[in-house]
């Protein structure tokens, strides 16, 4: 596969595009198969590189996967090669991206053992584990830690359900201990749980398994252990990352876009976050309408002070869509203050922003004041690299707006996380080619 997109800036975009299926929950429900030796049947998957390669990853460790249609799969894990997932090669290959860490939890729940290797994904920060262990522990798993080898070794005797308080809100931490206690033995209490969307579909489908769990969609989670859990369907979420990169690429571009099935009671403060940067869209239904704007212009506080937009577990604003806004943000009237609180490493792309002209002060590794240009100059093309995913995305949104021509390297960080992206943009108008 290319490496590069070249893009010629400028162009309005127009016409109607629909999303992808949600990434993040993909990667929690596709680990969620290990749980029953029957067939589950998974809908709306996306066709991107991170969940293929769990796929693929599953079809390792002995799952029956039949792929009925590009967006269709069924799963069947009757048959688990348990000592492959001690080999160099699931070692490699679950490096790879950062949604396997989530085998961990249903593994220990079938077959009481799990290996951990150092997850993959982006490198945007520390992304410690203590959550997911921690978790662990109190449901009686005892580990081993391979410094050498950055590798956790997991074992239980057997599940049993406790009380746990977590230390932080982990989205994937929450996942993994939901999808080990819903078979421990007993009852579980995870308090300061996630409670994103995906989560929630999580539990849905764990629900459909013949699974015990309360409080979905709080941060308390009460679990009733089950011996064991039957195969079910279920159907992806639309990913909102995706729907909210949409809008401010929209936005920044000066385009007429209609977001189809965008799942708009599932976006919670997404909308509302895009709106506070000046940006009209209108729900429509179940699509989010954006008319092409020549300009949009950042609220301030009631009492006049400069906008802050930061990130928070759900129901805040998620740390996924700050690199978007940032972007967006350059070409606003009016100024604002970014600051991503969750991860220490994610706002360092803005040096190649300010190589493209956009006005920008990084004032620490958590912390980016944007002065607005109200397009009173555009921003140039350049050649520049993906650090992340979302990062990149929001370059290629800069990009697609620019003068010019720009080249962006390092695009299998795009390619993690979204589908066929430069030929949607294409049939919006774009002019974007893989080189
Ligand atoms: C595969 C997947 O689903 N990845 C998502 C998942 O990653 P992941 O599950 O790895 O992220 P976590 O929720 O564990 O934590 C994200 C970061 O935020 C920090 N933290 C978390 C909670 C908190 O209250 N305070 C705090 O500072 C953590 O220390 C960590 O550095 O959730 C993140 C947070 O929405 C998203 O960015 C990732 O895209
Ligand atoms: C950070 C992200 O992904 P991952 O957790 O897979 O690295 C993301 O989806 O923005």
């Amino acid at each position: 596969m290319s490496s590069a997109f070249e893009v010629r800036g400028g162009n309005r975009l127009k016409g109607e595009i629909v999303p992808q299926g949600a990434k993040n929950e993909a990667l929690q429900i596709i680990s969620a198969v290990l749980l029953t030796a029957e067939k589950v049947t998974i809908s709306n998957i996306p066709d991107i590189v991170d969940v293929n390669l769990l796929i693929e990853l599953l079809g390792d460790m002995g799952v029956k996967i039949n792929r009925t249609s590009r967006d269709t799969c069924e799963f069947q894990a009757d048959q688990i090669d348990l000592p492959y997932i001690e080999s160099a090669d699931f070692k490699k290959k679950s490096g790879r991206l950062r949604g396997s860490v989530m085998i961990a939890g249903p593994l220990l729940a079938r077959f009481g053992k799990a290996y951990i290797p150092k997850p993959g994904g982006d490198k945007i920060g520390r992304r410690r584990l203590d959550t997911h262990i921690i978790g662990f522990e109190k449901l009686g798993v005892q580990f081993v830690y391979d410094t050498d080898d950055n590798y956790f070794r997991l074992e239980t005797s057997g599940l049993k359900g406790a009380y746990m308080l977590l230390d932080e809100p982990s989205v994937t931490g929450t996942a993994n201990i939901v999808m080990a206690a819903v078979m421990a033995e007993g009852i579980t209490t995870i308090y300061n749980a996630a409670c994103e969307p995906y989560l929630q579909q999580l539990c849905k489908m764990l629900i459909s398994m013949g699974a015990k769990i309360n409080g979905v969609g709080s941060n308390l989670l009460t679990i009733e252990g089950v011996s064991s859990l039957r195969g079910c369907s279920h159907t992806m979420l639309p990913d909102m990352i995706e729907i909210g990169s949409f809008i401010g690429l929209a936005a920044m571009t000066q385009s007429e876009i209609t977001i189809k099935n965008a799942g708009v009671e599932h976006l919670g403060i997404i909308p509302e976050k895009f709106r506070q940067l000046g940006i009209r869209l209108e729900i429509r239904g179940n699509d989010i309408y954006i008319p092409s704007q020549d300009f949009y212009e950042i609220q301030t506080f009631l009492d006049g002070s400069i906008l802050t937009i930061s990130d928070h577990p759900w129901p805040g604003f998620t740390p996924d869509l700050l690199s978007i806004v940032l972007v967006v943000a350059t070409q606003a009237r009016g100024s604002v203050m970014i600051h991503q609180k969750m991860f220490e490493s994610r706002l360092f792309f803005v040096d190649k922003l300010i190589d493209m002209g956009a006005q920008i002060v990084l004032c620490d590794p958590h912390r980016a004041v944007v002065i607005g240009m109200d397009r009173q100059h555009s921003l140039r093309g350049i050649t520049m690299s993906s650090p992340d995913i979302r990062a990149g995305v929001s370059l290629l949104i800069a990009a697609l707006s620019a003068d010019g021509k720009s080249t962006i390297q390092n695009i299998e960080q795009i390619d993690r996380g979204y589908q066929y992206i430069d030929e949607r943009l294409r049939k919006l108008g774009a002019d974007i080619k893989r080189v």
